[in-house]
């Protein structure tokens, strides 16, 4: 079948933009059954088996662009590794778990998540870190860029909000490498979040600021979570760029292998998401959009939202599972 955005709209894959939700849920409960047990290779594992086995079986043919890595060091769902029983060819960025130590430590906001986008349209980049800028839909294009500093960043986002400054808060990640960024956010008045891991949840969560108080997203995180973040943002709306870090000649050689030869280069998401797409995520542990996976004696129930850049659709998912159902994928 041919892999244009055209096909996308066909029936078949109408069915997909749901069928998709599944997959992400299969590895939700797969993770949360292994919720703070300490042990992030056990819970990544399972949550790799659940989406993989459910891949498997949906009528697509699939080719993962953004994986667990590259085939030598993944032995499941490594980039290039094709899934499905056939069907439309399509492009597969995922993530089995996004947070694989908060999932350990039973914190907020671990996920599942999936992107399906008509094949050729992702950006393939290396698992190399990326810094990236991202705020919510309903703002002019270009108000916030990284070719500008951390304060012209947030005064513009606050003028466009039309609050003062000292109202905005940003999410980034704490780690020592936004010790700099971090000083520069406070010295604005801007509020921070400081989030221990998971940066595609940290970008979703600027497209809801009302719901979860983050209005921008900035900071250096996984090049390829910041494609599946790219995926949200396309479906949702809001903007969001990404710049590699190629700091050693061995990354821009791995760059420079997948065509992106400037290491300077700021990704625009029309750069990183160049067609329609659908993404899925499903709630792991209790976050700010989405909550965990419960356990109750005769179910388990999953909390989703499934996205279609195609007609703007966001489902907010509650699926009851039958728990001899839920745990035997
Ligand atoms: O932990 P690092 O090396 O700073 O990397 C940041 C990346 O790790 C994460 O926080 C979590 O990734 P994992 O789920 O693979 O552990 C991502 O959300 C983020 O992009």
């Amino acid at each position: 079948m041919a892999s244009d955005v055209s096909k996308l709209s066909d029936p078949l894959d109408r069915v997909l933009s749901v069928e998709i939700a599944r997959v992400t849920e299969r590895a939700a409960v797969a993770a949360a059954m292994l919720r703070g047990r300490g042990d992030e290779r056990a819970a990544d594992q399972a949550a790799v088996d659940a989406m993989r086995r459910e891949l498997q079986a949906m009528a697509i043919d699939g080719t993962v662009v953004v994986g667990e890595g590259e085939r030598d060091d993944a032995p499941m769902l490594y980039v290039g590794e094709r899934l499905g029983l056939g069907g439309p060819e399509v492009d597969l960025a995922l993530d089995p778990l996004e947070g694989t130590t908060i999932c350990a430590k039973s914190l907020p906001n671990a996920l599942t998540v999936i992107a399906v986008a008509a094949r050729g349209s992702l950006l393939v980049v290396p698992d190399v870190y990326m810094e990236k800028i991202a705020i919510g839909p309903g703002y002019a294009e270009g108000i916030v860029g990284l070719d500008r500093t951390p304060r012209q960043n947030i005064e513009a986002l606050a003028r466009a909000k039309g609050v003062p400054v000292d109202r905005i808060t940003a999410c980034i990640l704490d780690r020592p490498r936004h010790a700099k960024l971090i000083e520069d956010i406070r010295a604005t008045g801007a509020a921070i979040r400081l989030i221990g891991d998971g940066d595609v949840a940290g970008v979703i969560h600027t497209t809801d600021p009302e719901s979860t108080g983050i209005d921008i997203y900035m900071g250096i995180g996984g090049a390829p979570e910041g494609v599946l973040a790219a995926a949200a943002i396309r479906c949702t709306g809001g903007q969001i760029q990404g710049r590699l870090q190629l700091n050693t000649g061995e990354k821009r050689n791995r760059a420079d292998k997948l065509g992106l030869t400037d290491p300077e280069r700021i990704y625009k998401l029309s750069d990183m998401v160049r067609g329609e797409v659908i993404f899925a995520a499903s709630g792991v542990t209790d976050g700010n959009l989405l909550d965990g996976v419960r356990f109750y004696a005769s179910r388990t129930v999953t909390h989703s939202l499934v996205m279609d850049s195609r007609n703007g659709t966001l489902r907010d998912m509650r699926t009851r599972h039958l728990t001899s159902t839920a745990s035997d994928s």
